[in-house]
């Protein structure tokens, strides 16, 4: 764990860029450091391993001062990425990784055989390694920076910008890769951004700064975005706070019921016309393959070779804003659930999809307006909703997800 207690830094130019922080940074979790420009986020950073020193107040990692380390010693424990990657450009890839554990004395051997399992780790082709920096596009740098951060296994990630100079595209497969790391590694990571969306994404907690170096709140993301502190907080989270809130929320407790999805090998002839207009049409494996329309049935052939309208499956990990987004294009005003290996488990209604989202919206309503009654348990990923398998009739047709199933609450 890092800890800051009551941590000033002062320029000698009058400049106060950290005012009396104190903050506890979870071990094994990933805090983001965002605010406006100039509030002091790099500094704060830089002080953990002493690249700036604090001019008052006590900085701890795993319960030691930092400032009892021997500097050179304290960083080695800790991998620093930043924005430019900042790699050596006469080194190859592969010795720009060894580089701590050279410093370590590693030998080359056992340096250069880590380096090659960090190029893996970070998805980079082998063949990467024995290239310089300038032949890797932008993207390919910054996995090779977060690779030579992580070559001695450091227990302290500290990451500045380090997506900030990549395009969108990169850097949510950037961002995507850290995730897949850190459930891996479990690293204490802290991470300054500008980008209050790539906070939410990567955040297990996130540190909004004000001018002034002055920390305003800490908190999940789910719940700054429900209960800003204050009106600087919710101006910094923007007007989609909502959205956001929903991108944040999974489909888990969401209810659906089971539908009696059409197999793409069953004649069109034999399919019953009392069952709705939009069915949904799987492959033998039950994987969705689209919704069919009984009102324009060909004349023959089957139900997969009739002209079919997009569906994009669903997996109870996705977010309620997946969800919102894939019921207002279904024409069956419905979303398809399947497995983790893509084979349904049925449908949920527009209308339980709605219900749901609005409950999150007035969530973060009541934080708008202020009420301090909101507790944990409205906090909204507590699980609400029983599944449909346990509340909705047997043999509901497709496309007309029983909603009285599929918003079925619990008491
Ligand atoms: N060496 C320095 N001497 C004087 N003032 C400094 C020095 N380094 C930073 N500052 C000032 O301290 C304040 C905080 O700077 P810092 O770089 O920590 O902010 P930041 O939040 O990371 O900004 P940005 O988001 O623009 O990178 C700013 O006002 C900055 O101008």
């Amino acid at each position: 764990m890092i800890k800051f207690d009551a941590v000033s830094k002062r320029y000698p130019n009058g400049t106060t860029a950290v005012d009396e922080l104190s903050l506890d940074l979870p071990e094994g979790g990933v805090t983001v450091l965002v605010g406006s420009s100039g509030c002091g986020k790099t500094t704060t950073l830089r002080m953990v391993n002493r690249m700036v020193e604090p001019t008052s107040g006590r900085i701890s990692v795993g319960g030691r001062d930092i400032l009892e380390a021997d500097a050179a010693e304290l960083r080695r424990g800790i991998g620093y990425v930043i924005q430019q990657s900042g790699l050596f450009p006469h080194r190859t890839i592969l010795d720009n990784i060894a580089t701590v554990p050279l410093l370590l004395g590693w030998g080359k051997r056992k340096a250069r055989a880590r380096a090659a399992e960090l190029l893996e780790l970070v998805g980079l082709p082998a063949d990467a390694g024995k290239r310089y920096p300038h032949q890797l596009s932008g993207g390919q740098q910054q996995r090779v920076g977060v690779a030579r951060a992580l070559a001695a296994d450091p227990p302290v990630l500290l990451m500045d910008e380090p997506f900030g100079a990549v395009d969108p595209v990169v850097r949510t497969q950037l961002q995507n890769e850290l995730l897949r790391l850190q459930e891996e590694l479990r690293k204490t990571v802290v991470f300054v951004t500008h980008d209050i969306d790539e906070a939410v994404r990567l955040g297990d907690r996130i540190a909004v700064f004000r001018t002034g170096g002055r920390l305003v709140q800490c908190a999940e993301p789910a719940e700054l975005l429900a209960r800003p502190a204050d009106d600087f907080v919710a101006g910094f989270l923007g007007a989609e706070r909502g959205l956001k809130l929903l991108s944040l929320t999974t489909l888990a407790d969401v209810p659906y019921a089971p539908g009696r999805a059409i197999r793409a090998d069953e004649p069109v002839g034999g399919i019953p016309r009392n069952g709705g207009r939009w069915r949904l049409v799987t492959s033998p494996r039950g994987e969705p393959l689209g919704w069919l329309d009984t009102d324009a049935l060909p004349a023959g052939g089957t139900a997969g070779e009739a002209p079919l309208e997009d569906v994009r499956p669903l997996r109870d990990s996705d977010s309620l804003l997946s969800a919102l987004n894939e019921a207002v294009s279904s024409p069956a005003a419905a979303v398809a659930r399947v497995t983790e290996d893509g084979v349904l488990t049925g449908l949920t209604s527009r209308d339980a999809i709605h219900d749901r989202a609005g409950r999150s919206h007035a969530e973060a309503g009541r934080a708008e307006a202020g009420r301090a009654a909101a507790t944990a348990n409205a906090a909204p990923t507590a699980p609400v909703a029983k599944t449909a398998s346990e509340t909705a009739p047997e043999d509901t047709a497709p496309g007309a997800a029983s909603p009285s199933a599929a918003t079925e609450r619990p008491a």
